[in-house]
């Protein structure tokens, strides 16, 4: 769910941030799902999946495909980048690793479709406040607010900049 905006957010770019910020902080439950299984962090297959669907569903929404593509691609990396540093994390210091495995398909991917649903939403909610010019300006501040208020820690909060760094200027 999506918190509440701060009183300082700008509220057009909040959803946008926030849904990201999760979508960073679910790499987590994928790393945990994966980690000392035969599964890589890379699914190239499932990668296309995301992308053509969405991509799919861009046109209706007014949105251009090939931004939402970029917007996703972005998505995708932040995700994996959080997924290495975990496993950089949890190898060299074992008594850190996740207590338990979740399922990837059940458990983990359903929580990523959804969210990938709502960002796409929110992408065409924010078709205005994205085109202005103070878009970077205030995405920094909402990215600044939701690093705080999800206690995002070095990791995600640099994943979550790469995530949304394609936001703005896109139709
Ligand atoms: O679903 C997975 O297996 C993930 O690792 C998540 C995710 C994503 O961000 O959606 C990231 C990397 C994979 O290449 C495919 C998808």
């Amino acid at each position: 769910m999506v918190s509440p905006a701060p009183a300082s957010a700008s509220p057009g770019l909040w959803e946008l941030t926030d849904l990201a910020a999760q979508r960073v902080q679910i790499a987590d439950k994928v790393a945990a799902a994966k980690f000392g299984t035969p599964s890589p962090i890379d699914d190239p297959v499932r990668e296309r999946q995301i992308l053509d669907s969405m991509a799919a569903k861009a046109p209706g929404l007014g949105l251009d495909a090939d931004s939402v593509v970029r917007f996703f691609r972005d998505q995708i990396e932040a995700n994996k980048v959080v997924q290495r540093g975990l496993y950089a994390r949890w190898t060299e210091h074992p008594g850190t690793r996740p207590p338990g495995r979740p399922d990837l398909g059940t458990e983990v991917r359903p929580v990523i479709d959804r969210l990938n649903a709502g960002l796409l939403t929110e992408l065409a909610e924010t078709r205005d406040a994205r085109a202005r010019r103070s878009c970077d300006a205030r995405l920094a501040v909402t990215v600044r607010l939701a690093d705080a208020r999800r206690g995002l820690d070095r990791l995600h909060s640099g994943a979550l900049s790469e995530a949304v760094r394609s936001a703005c200027s896109r139709s």
